[in-house]
């Protein structure tokens, strides 16, 4: 196995339990894990090495919630959009057309492509969902092909009601045939609760199904509008709820509640239900900015991720999310960076491998074309991904 020293590190973004900022820093990866961080005077020898230039590093990205198996674009609904109309759940069904008419061949590629470019903007464990299939057959495809490109994959078939078919018989072949085509590729389950999508009666039948073959929960709710989302997510112990666009205080109070059993910065102990907020899709669909800063002054663990889809978030672009939150939620930077990372692992349970720089943990490390994280806000827009290693290879 090969080691490799990187030093000269102007600025080190641990996000360990001490919350460390190191300067003049090293990292040692040795074969897929980090082995060493520290000062670089005081660092080891090894096989390579690498000089960082200055430059600031944090740990890759964890994007928690994307739906990345899609054909087609959705630009003439987004023009309308910033025209004036409201996003509705119905246009799913237009990605739903134009996915099932395209090829495993090319859904494979459309998807490469995809997660290539989310490496090349720092992501480095990335999250897909199925929900453009619809039904038994293109939902088992969708889950297969995403399987092999991404590192965690979740179940979707509760995005909407196809049209034309009656919905309880939906939420049937969803829960039965649907969920066991999709079962051997899947880790997770996650279901649209909203008007215009699923009630919360037929949100908690799914996942209640779902739970019982196994599969972790997560919710879509409180998108676009105060509802049941958030409530549901905790009484069935989802691992996180994603938009939480409206939230009653009673919302935020019920997610803090989930929180008690667990060490915030040591990431140990019990997690509860992950709030994760999605700043890009929230600009794209012109809903309010999820409340990240009121969501962490109660106590709850938030994730920031890109929601990379074609309808409402047609970006994979962190360093976008974490620049917006810290501009628009008015989240600190050492807040931001941590959703992005510990917040999106502790969504995807995957904190004690991924989400921070420290020993024995996964190699996943972006490197910043700036000597300090602020740029991420300082300079919104500008190309500041440098450099990405994932699981200890260089991959950008
Ligand atoms: N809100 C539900 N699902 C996706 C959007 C799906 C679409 O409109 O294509 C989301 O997370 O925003
Ligand atoms: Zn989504």
């Amino acid at each position: 196995m090969t080691s490799t020293l990187i030093t000269n590190i102007a600025e080190l973004t641990t996000v360990d339990p001490e919350q460390r900022v190191l300067t003049d820093a090293a990292v040692v990866i040795d074969g897929e894990q980090i082995a060493w961080v520290g000062a670089a005077s005081e660092a080891p020898a090894a096989d390579e090495r690498v000089d960082a230039g200055a430059r600031a590093m944090l740990p890759g990205w964890v994007d928690s919630h994307t739906h990345l198996v899609f054909a087609g674009d959705r630009s003439a609904e987004f023009e309308a959009r910033m025209a004036g109309q409201s996003y509705a759940a119905g246009g799913i069904s237009v990605t739903t057309e134009a996915t099932r008419d395209a090829s495993d061949q090319r859904l494979r590629d459309l998807l490469r492509t995809r997660v290539a470019e989310a490496v090349a903007g720092g992501t480095t464990f990335l999250e897909t969902k199925t929900g453009y299939g619809l039904d038994v057959e293109e939902e088992a495809r969708h889950a297969r092909l995403a399987a092999d490109e991404v590192d965690v994959v979740t179940f979707l078939g509760a995005h909407l009601v196809p049209p034309g078919v009656d919905a309880d018989e939906y939420v049937q072949t969803v829960t039965g045939p649907m969920l066991q085509a999709a079962l051997p590729y899947v880790q997770w389950a996650d279901v649209f609760c909203e008007s215009g999508a699923f009630s919360e009666e037929q949100s908690r039948t799914v996942l209640q199904a779902c739970a019982e073959a196994g599969l972790g929960l997560r919710v879509h709710g409180n998108q676009l509008g105060q509802g049941p989302g958030v409530r549901l997510a905790v009484e069935l112990g989802a691992a996180s709820v994603d938009h939480v666009n409206h939230l009653s205080d009673r919302d935020v109070e019920l997610l803090a509640d989930t929180w008690s059993g667990w060490d915030s910065a040591a990431a140990t102990g019990s997690p509860g239900t992950v709030a994760t907020c999605l700043p890009a899709c929230d600009l794209s669909t012109r809903q309010p900015l999820a409340p990240g800063r009121r969501l962490l002054d109660a106590g709850v663990e938030i994730a920031l991720a890109s929601n990379c889809n074609p309808g409402t978030s047609y970006t994979s672009s962190m360093n976008f999310n974490v620049g917006t939150a810290v501009l628009q939620m008015h989240l600190s930077l050492a807040e931001a960076l941590r959703a992005a990372t510990m917040g999106g692992a502790v969504a995807l349970r995957a904190h004690d491998s991924v989400g921070s720089i420290e020993v024995g943990k996964r190699a996943d490390l972006h490197l910043l074309n700036a000597p300090a994280a602020i740029h991420l806000a300082y300079r919104p827009g500008m190309p500041l991904t440098h450099a990405v290693w994932r699981e200890g290879q260089r991959a950008v």
